[in-house]
């Protein structure tokens, strides 16, 4: 059977390193904001114009902004966090995911009366209503972002509320993501390092050498000295990194390929991308990930047709990429076992 031959949403897929705000459709965000302007709550433009459909050339310097300049307005209270959480999941359901970790950083919104203990619970209620009221086989978990824009306060506020939610609580991680032109990450280390010490089974992943200016050697030995389960990214890496990477033993690489590219994060498009160096690499786990889907608009399902395409990729390679990527979820071994049974063996 040839590659063509595979279809990509109905393959049962795993995401694992999907933003929460950046996952929202534009489509969504619009519905928010013709709620808001319909009650006269806000002065902002239209979605489908600030983001027209179809522009995902986002580099780094327009992304960021994005958020605290434009969509952190629009989902600023319950009802836009709940409605929007819900959309990316039914969105992600669609696309043929049945087990998610979304990520998001857990933002007060004072307006509404909301604190970030209250926007953790509204996302894992809306993560509960959405399993009970559909029969999608989505599984979703919850990762706990703190932001390299944080102060130290703030990231041991982000590690109170794992400890809070963890457990049967739903949140299974703790990630360190945002601008990577801001640092040094170093003022992060004892928050990770009780991260891993003392919520037994908490996951931890780590945007990785995502540019130039958070690839130095020093960051990136400060990272892996958190030893963390999975890496995001990684793309300015040298050797001996890659080395450290590689002796690590079962790493978790979450590669987003269409993110790469259309940020400009790497240099000659698809084919030349950094997966087609580390998905034969035995030592570790690449999985194929959207980063922010409604930003750049490439589902997952998107994603493994693009390394079919650019890396060869035979219907069995496939089937086992999106398989061992089950090794490296921080959802625990019965879910390990549900996901087993669902995915596709060739
Ligand atoms: C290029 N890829 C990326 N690299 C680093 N951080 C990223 C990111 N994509 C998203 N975020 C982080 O996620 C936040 C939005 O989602 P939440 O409000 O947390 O759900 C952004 O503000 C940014 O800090």
């Amino acid at each position: 059977m040839t590659v063509d031959a595979v279809d990509y949403k109905a393959l049962p897929k795993i995401e694992l390193h999907a933003h929460l705000s950046g996952s929202i459709s534009r489509q969504c965000l619009h519905e928010v904001w013709l709620k808001k302007k319909e009650n006269g709550e806000t002065d902002l433009q239209d979605p489908l114009i600030e983001m027209p459909l179809g522009k995902h050339d986002y580099d780094l310097k327009t992304f960021f902004p994005l958020f605290s300049s434009y969509i952190y307005h629009l989902v600023s209270d319950v009802w836009a966090l709940r409605y929007t959480t819900l959309s990316v999941l039914s969105d992600f359901a669609s696309d043929g995911v049945v087990y998610l970790e979304l990520r998001t950083t857990p933002r007060a919104m004072p307006h509404a009366g909301l604190t970030k203990a209250q926007y953790v619970s509204t996302i894992l209620s809306a993560i509960a209503e959405f399993e009970s009221t559909t029969t999608s086989a989505l599984k979703t978990k919850l990762i706990l972002s703190v932001d390299r824009r944080n102060t130290l306060p703030e990231a041991y506020e982000v590690l109170a509320l794992c400890r809070q939610f963890s457990g049967q609580g739903g949140v299974v991680g703790i990630d360190l993501c945002g601008d990577p032109a801001k640092g040094p990450i170093n003022i992060f280390t004892p928050v990770f390092e009780e991260a891993r010490r003392t919520i037994p089974g908490l996951g931890m992943t780590l945007h990785f050498a995502e540019a130039e200016a958070s690839g130095t050697e020093e960051e990136l030995l400060t990272l892996l000295s958190w030893k963390p389960n999975r890496i995001g990214h990684v793309i300015h890496l040298n050797e001996r990194i890659r080395e450290k990477v590689k002796r690590r033993g079962g790493m978790g690489l979450e590669l987003c390929l269409s993110c790469n590219v259309h940020a400009g994060m790497v240099c000659g498009g698809f084919e030349s991308h950094h997966f087609g160096e580390w998905w034969k690499v035995e030592e570790t786990v690449v999985v194929l990930s959207t980063d922010d889907v409604g930003v750049f608009g490439s589902p997952l399902s998107n994603e493994y047709a693009l390394v079919a395409k650019h890396f060869g990729l035979t219907r069995a390679d496939i089937c086992s990429l999106v398989r061992k990527g089950i090794d490296v979820i921080f959802g625990g071994d019965e879910e390990k076992e549900r996901l087993r049974a669902l995915m596709w063996s060739a």
